[in-house]
């Protein structure tokens, strides 16, 4: 655990809440082992005790005020479930960013918007740069994946993974174009403009409207993108898998639009 056994007064930590999930709180007093209670004063002003038999009882640690909406989370002092889900909160909100790092992770938040971070000028922004070097996007993933096959020439794989609705087609879509963009897509006609095109026909076939995604994959697509020696896409093929039994859908029969 990341839990000192001594807690200072002032201390921040936080607490479980049925609500908002964890409230932030600190510590009127002194803790040592034995105490057998923490007394916290709440954000809102209330004061509450929160009992400790053992030490595992003892609240996940509030991070320094300066860590606050880093773009790393491996740079936070105290890595745990709301240190994640307060720095996430934070740079959504008041930084507009849906990325950030947890080392060479990418954590992406669904905006449910078109955020105008995708276009050209973003693409030349990022190619060429380190990851490291860069704000959060999906775009440095790419740039990552693409600069280390041109260097190591082997071949290299992005896995993006979350619930439904979550916004992996889209990165996937994302990723494609950057990688037509940096290879030189110029004409319609050329390869790059090809393979994108192919995302409109999978998805007539492969997609559904469900309670959780206006547009959701039905099966797992695995793509792989062929480049040439310059750089550029030289062709594309797909393969399904994942056709599970979970992603069959059948037609409701009552128009419901509860999430179950
Ligand atoms: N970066 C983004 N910017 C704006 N909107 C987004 C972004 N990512 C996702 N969305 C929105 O969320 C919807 C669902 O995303 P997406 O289809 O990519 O989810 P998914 O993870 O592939 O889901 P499934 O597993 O059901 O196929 C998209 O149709 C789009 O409206």
């Amino acid at each position: 655990s990341s839990s000192p056994l001594f807690l200072q007064k002032g201390a921040c930590v936080w607490v479980p809440d049925p609500e908002a999930v964890w409230v932030s709180a600190q510590l009127l007093q002194d803790f040592k082992p034995g105490d057998g209670l923490l007394l916290l004063k709440l954000g809102d002003g209330r004061e509450v005790q929160h009992p400790v038999s053992v030490p595992s009882d003892l609240p996940p640690l509030g991070n320094p005020d300066i860590l606050e909406g880093e773009n790393d989370l491996t740079s936070l002092s105290f890595l745990h479930e709301p240190a994640v889900l307060h720095n996430l909160r934070v740079r959504f909100l008041d930084y507009n960013s849906i990325y950030t790092y947890c080392g060479i992770v990418l954590v992406a938040i669904n905006p449910y918007e078109q955020l105008p971070i995708y276009g050209e000028e973003v693409v030349d922004a990022y190619s060429g740069q380190d990851m490291a070097d860069m704000e959060p996007h999906i775009f440095s993933v790419a740039e990552e994946a693409y600069r280390t096959m041109i260097r190591s020439k082997k071949n290299q794989s992005i896995i993006i993974s979350g619930e439904s609705g979550s916004g992996k087609t889209v990165s996937a879509k994302f990723t494609m174009r950057y990688f037509a963009v940096v290879g030189g897509a110029s004409q319609q006609t050329s390869v790059e403009e090809r393979v994108l095109a192919t995302n409109p026909i999978m998805e007539a076939i492969g997609n559904a409207k469900t309670t959780r995604n206006d547009n959701s994959s039905r099966f797992g697509k695995y793509i792989e993108i062929g480049f040439g020696h310059q750089g550029n896409i030289i062709g594309a093929n797909m393969r399904t898998y994942l056709l599970e039994k979970s992603r069959v859908v059948f037609q409701n029969l009552v128009q419901d639009h509860s999430f179950f």
